[in-house]
């Protein structure tokens, strides 16, 4: 049976259980749930802090878990990233009030409020800036209001946070974080099982990202409409009873897809349709 750790709470919690819920597994019923075993896939679920997900995974006791990049590196655990989940995206960024703080090298003798001392430390350490770093748990943005702090290091995503208050990003961003799934390092990277799963999250990622594109043009136009609609191998292309017509097929980006659609019937492609895919094995 694989075991694998699920946030259980937190920005990762529920697009974390509704991408495996579109991967076909089981998943828990109640928030208060912390352990869920599906039989039928053969997968034992274990609801975790998110913060604490990287740190079961290194001790060898679960299989995998889902997880953010950022608290993977915050964590210095010993497991490593395998596939990126295209969710809960953010990026790690030092924020200070207005007109204090111009650049990296002012953060020195500064001390830096944060919830995730293990990148902070680490990219000072890496900078060759000496500065103090303090531990809060949340809402760090508040830390140089009340005199914590002159300089924070928080998640940023649309900024609303750091608007509210009052204060700007330093430098460039410390890193881009993602929902991530994550295993020990040097564990077996054929393991059967694993494969399995991560092939069915990629599943999911496709069928989110691509549509199904079917279109009729006329033979004189295909080599255009295939430069168009490449497919992900070659688009499915077969005879239509009236001569000299082709009925083509392929997976398009669904961002895409209008353009392709307008292109396609510039060219003379007719009964342009696109369908959601619901589930795929590449
Ligand atoms: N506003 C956000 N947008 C996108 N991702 C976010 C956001 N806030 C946190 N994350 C991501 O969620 C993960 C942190 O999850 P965690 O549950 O610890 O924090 P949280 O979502 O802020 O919840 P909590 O309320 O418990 O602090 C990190 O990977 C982080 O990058
Ligand atoms: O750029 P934004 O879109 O505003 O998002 C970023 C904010 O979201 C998270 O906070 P959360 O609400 O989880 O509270 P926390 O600080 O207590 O973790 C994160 O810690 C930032 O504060
Ligand atoms: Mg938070």
């Amino acid at each position: 049976m694989l075991r694998i750790a699920v946030p259980n709470k937190g920005s990762l919690s529920g697009p974390a259980a509704e991408m495996l819920h579109e991967a076909g597994y089981q998943q828990r019923r109640e928030s208060k749930e912390l352990r869920i075993v599906d039989p039928t896939n053969e997968v034992e679920f274990f609801y975790l802090r998110p913060r604490d997900i990287a740190i079961y995974v290194a001790s060898g006791q679960l299989d995998i878990g889902l997880t953010g990049r950022d608290l993977l590196i915050d964590s210095g655990a010993e497991a490593e990233e395998i596939l990126a989940l295209g969710f809960a995206r953010s990026t790690f960024r030092y924020a200070a009030k207005p007109g204090t703080i111009s650049g990296l090298a002012d953060l020195a003798g500064k001390t830096v409020a944060t919830s995730y001392e293990g990148i902070v430390a680490g990219h000072l350490a890496d900078h060759g800036i000496d500065a103090s770093v303090v531990h809060l748990d949340g809402a760090v943005e508040t830390a140089i209001q009340l005199g914590v702090a002159q300089v924070i290091a928080d998640v940023v995503e649309t900024g609303t946070s750091l608007r509210n208050a009052g204060l700007e990003v330093v430098g460039e961003p410390i890193m881009k974080s993602e929902a991530v799934v994550i295993r020990r390092t040097g564990a077996d990277p054929d393991d059967t099982k694993v494969q399995q799963f991560l092939r069915r999250l990629q599943g999911v990622l496709v069928a989110r990202t691509y549509v199904m594109m079917d279109y009729d043009c006329r033979v004189e136009q295909l080599e255009k409409a295939v430069a168009l609609t490449p497919g992900l191998e070659s688009p499915t292309v077969s005879p239509l009873h009236n001569e000299g017509w082709v009925a083509v097929r392929a997976m398009v980006p669904a961002k895409e897809a209008q353009r392709i659609m307008d292109d396609l019937y510039d060219i003379g492609a007719r009964a342009i349709l696109t369908t959601a895919i619901h589930a795929c094995r590449l």
